[in-house]
């Protein structure tokens, strides 16, 4: 017996949706005005942490919204499974992808990537003398680098929060971590010793997509960057 092939040959599969990744959390808050600004009308339960749906169609049938931790948004764009998101530059920073572009400084989740050590030892050694430091963070890449620039080895204990408890528990003699007010430092018995960078949240896309769908990519970083003048912030 004989299979039955179509006579004619197939169209190429539709591209489908475009998908933009968005994080969870804090920034999440922040996006809601900045997407209604750029015209994208997600289904209204994606801004609802309590709702277990994780993907929402706009009311644009060509782009979907992702909503998922904010380390994974750069993590899903840089592999394409998302074509645009909005993520921390402090992400950005630890990952480094490659297939990554960051178009557009949004200007939301403002905050700083610093190394702190309890207010007691604070400036009592000079770092130029360590070889090796322990720091407690949820950027190891970040922590080996920036030491590493300096000829100190960073032994990283890796955590994914609550580091400012990690010196007066004896784990690491010093954390990197995100400090916005210092409430959390001064709360715990810590200072800010040295800022590392300044963050805000990006707009990124994947430089795949950038190729292979120019227009729609380039309509949505367009009407991101219209958001931004219209919110009367600045984009590069
Ligand atoms: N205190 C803060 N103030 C302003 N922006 C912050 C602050 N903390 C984090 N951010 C920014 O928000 C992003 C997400 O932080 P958030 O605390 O919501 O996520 P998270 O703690 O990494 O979440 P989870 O670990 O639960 O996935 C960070 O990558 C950073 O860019
Ligand atoms: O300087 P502040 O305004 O106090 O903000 C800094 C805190 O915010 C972030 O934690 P978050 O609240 O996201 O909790 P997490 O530890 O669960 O990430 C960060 O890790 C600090 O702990």
């Amino acid at each position: 017996m004989t299979a039955e092939f179509p006579s004619v040959a197939l169209e190429p599969e539709a591209a489908g949706p475009i998908i933009l990744a968005l994080p969870k959390g804090r920034i999440l808050e922040e996006c809601v005005p900045l997407l209604e600004r750029a015209g994208i009308h997600p289904r209204p339960d994606y801004a609802d942490e309590s709702s277990r749906s994780l993907r929402f169609p706009t009311d644009d049938p060509n782009l979907d919204v992702v909503r998922v931790r904010s380390f994974d948004v750069a993590t899903f764009v840089a592999l394409g499974a998302a074509q645009i998101g909005i993520c921390g530059a402090d992400v950005l920073m630890e990952f480094d992808y490659p297939e990554i572009y960051a178009p557009l400084d949004l200007g939301i989740g403002a905050c700083r990537v610093s190394i702190a050590e309890p207010k007691a030892t604070a400036g009592t050694d000079d770092p130029r003398t360590w070889s090796r430091v322990r720091v407690a963070t949820k950027y190891p890449n970040i922590a080996r680098r920036h030491y590493a620039a300096r000829g100190i080895n960073a032994d990283v204990v890796h955590l994914n929060g609550a580091m400012e408890l990690a010196p007066g528990l004896g784990l690491t003699r010093l954390i990197l971590d995100l400090v916005a007010t210092g409430s959390t430092l001064r709360a715990n018995g810590l200072v800010e010793t040295e800022v590392i960078a300044h963050v805000t949240s990006r707009l990124i896309v994947n430089r795949t997509a950038l190729k292979t769908r120019p227009e729609e990519i380039g309509t949505w970083i367009a009407r991101f960057r219209a958001a931004l003048a219209a919110a009367g912030t600045d984009a590069p």
